[in-house]
This record gives structure tokens, sequence and C-alpha cells, in this order.
């Protein structure tokens, strides 16, 4: 396995925030972390990068217990793209993306030629080649997330953490992003944990799924089995349905829509 969670119980200060999580996701795969606000995703996905010491368990990446690993170790094993970004100096796009290759270039060298045309390629395939010379700092919140995932794509590494890579991402964006992610993910043998509040996203670019409530796994397995009517009414609230439509399109949806423009028959409460 190239990311194994192993009983992991973490938190901050004396509060435990995520229990008992075990977790392991091979190469080639995508796994979807869903919940709802505050239920531990980014805790959990803050251990697994070694950012935060759980108080039980162990993460291994590759074989590797990340305890041992140093930050240049696990910087050359582990991308991360988090939920927002901010830089505090004025680096233009393609400085962002090249800087995720620090643990392999060299100290005092510059980029060589090969890594510019390489950030530049990731950059096209993400949609922003053409911001490259633009302050990262002065683009929108969905093109920051697309330069922050073409960095974590730069950055090449066996395991890839995201968290919420789209929250900002308008609809198309976010099926070309997952649709990306997956085509790169079987293409280079990487490890995707992903966190994502869209089912209808996990459905169909997720090869499996880990539903956290409380902190604590409630199901977790092949997506298309796991995502339940019972299992998502569990952890996302009690008023979910799983549906295929007329067309065999798979559509999650809350089962009462409280909106004066519900025409769809489904009935109205919440
Ligand atoms: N730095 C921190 N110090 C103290 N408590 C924190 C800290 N970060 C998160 N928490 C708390 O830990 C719990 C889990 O937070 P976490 O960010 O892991 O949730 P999440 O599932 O990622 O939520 P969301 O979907 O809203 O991003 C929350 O109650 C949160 O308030």
């Amino acid at each position: 396995m190239n990311l194994a969670v192993e009983n992991i119980s973490a938190g901050y200060g004396k509060t435990q925030v995520i229990s008992n999580i075990n977790l392991a996701v091979g190469p080639g795969r995508i796994c979807a972390l869903m919940g709802r606000n505050g239920s531990g995703k980014t805790t959990l996905l803050r251990c697994i990068n070694g950012v935060i010491s759980p108080f039980e368990g162990k993460v291994s990446i590759m074989g590797k217990d990340i305890c041992r690993l140093s930050r240049d170790r696990i910087a050359g094993m582990i991308s991360v793209v988090p939920q927002v970004s901010f830089s505090p100096f004025s680096f233009s796009c393609m400085d962002m993306v090249l800087m995720a290759g620090a643990s392999r270039i060299k100290a005092w060298s510059a980029p060589s030629k090969k890594d510019r045309e390489k950030a530049f390629s990731v950059m096209a395939e993400a949609g922003i080649d053409h911001m490259a010379d633009r302050a990262f700092n002065s683009i929108s919140g969905g093109e920051r997330q697309l330069v922050m995932l073409a960095r974590g794509l730069f950055q090449d590494t066996p395991v890839m953490l995201l968290d919420e890579p789209n929250s900002h991402l308008d609809f198309t964006n976010q099926h070309r992003i997952m649709a990306l992610m997956q085509t790169l993910v079987k293409k280079r043998k990487t490890t995707v944990l992903i966190t994502l509040h869209d089912p209808n996203l996990v459905y169909y670019y997720c090869d499996e799924v880990v539903l956290l409530h409380n902190g604590g796994v409630v199901a977790s397995g092949e997506t298309r089995t796991t995502m339940t009517d019972d299992v998502l009414s569990r952890v996302l609230g009690d008023n979910i349905q799983c549906d295929v439509t007329l067309k065999g399109v798979f559509v999650v949806t809350p089962k009462q829509i409280n909106s004066p423009n519900n025409n769809s028959g489904i009935k109205v409460k919440i």
C-alpha cells in the first residue's frame, strides 16, 4: 500500500478530534474522505502529512513510518493541495508551481529549463498556462486552487492529499479537474486521498470512500457499493437518497427540498 493509516487518534491540545481511524489506499487509486463540517477530515490529512503528531497510531507512506522521515523526505513522497492559499510575497503563478520542486532542486540552484517546461506543462493540463506570469495573490480564489493543483502535480509524489481542491471552482472546472486527476492517477500510479463534499463527484471520480462522522469512520469501501441511502443519511444528515435517473445517471439529493421553486414532486420540508 502507498498509504496506510493504522488506528490513528488525534486532536489539538487535550481535545481529541479523530479516533481509531484505519485506511489503506493502493497505487492508481483515488480515495474520497467525506463527512460534515468539523468531522475531522483536515485533521486526518494533517496527521498523514506529519504536520501534527497523532495521540496514537501510525501513518506509513510506501511502507515507511512518517514519524521517522525528515520534512524533505516527506515532501518527496507527499504533495498537499490545501483548501485555501495565500502567499506572503508577490510570487508569480509559475514561481508558486516551481517551488513545489524544492525538495529535489539543489540548495541555491535555480530551476532548470526542464523544470520550467514541466511546470508549464502541468499548468497547461490544469488550464492555467496563460497565467504563468501573473502574481499569485492577484488572481481569483478558483484560479488559485488551479495553481495549487498544478503545484501538487509538479511535485510528482507517490501520494497526493487534496483538501477540498474544488471548493472555489465553477461547475465545469470541478468536473474537468476530477477527470484530469482520474487520468493522471492511473497513468502515474499515484495514490490520492481527497476530501470532497459533493457525493456526486465522489461517485463518478473516486474508487473508494471513507465516511467520517464525529471523528470516527462510519463506513468505508468501494464507492459504488458503500454509498447507500442509509450510510449517506447517517453521515450527512437524515434525508439523503441515491437515485438513478431515466437516463441512467446516478444522483444524490436530499429527500425533501425546501424551496418554492421545487416543482420536482420531491416533498418539501427541513
Ligand atoms: N488548529 C486547531 N485548533 C483547535 N481545534 C481545531 C483546529 N483545527 C480544527 N480544529 C477543530 O477540530 C475539529 C475538526 O476540524 P477539521 O478541520 O479537521 O474538520 P473538517 O472535517 O476538515 O471540516 P470542514 O469540512 O469544515 O473543512 C473541529 O471541531 C475544529 O473546530
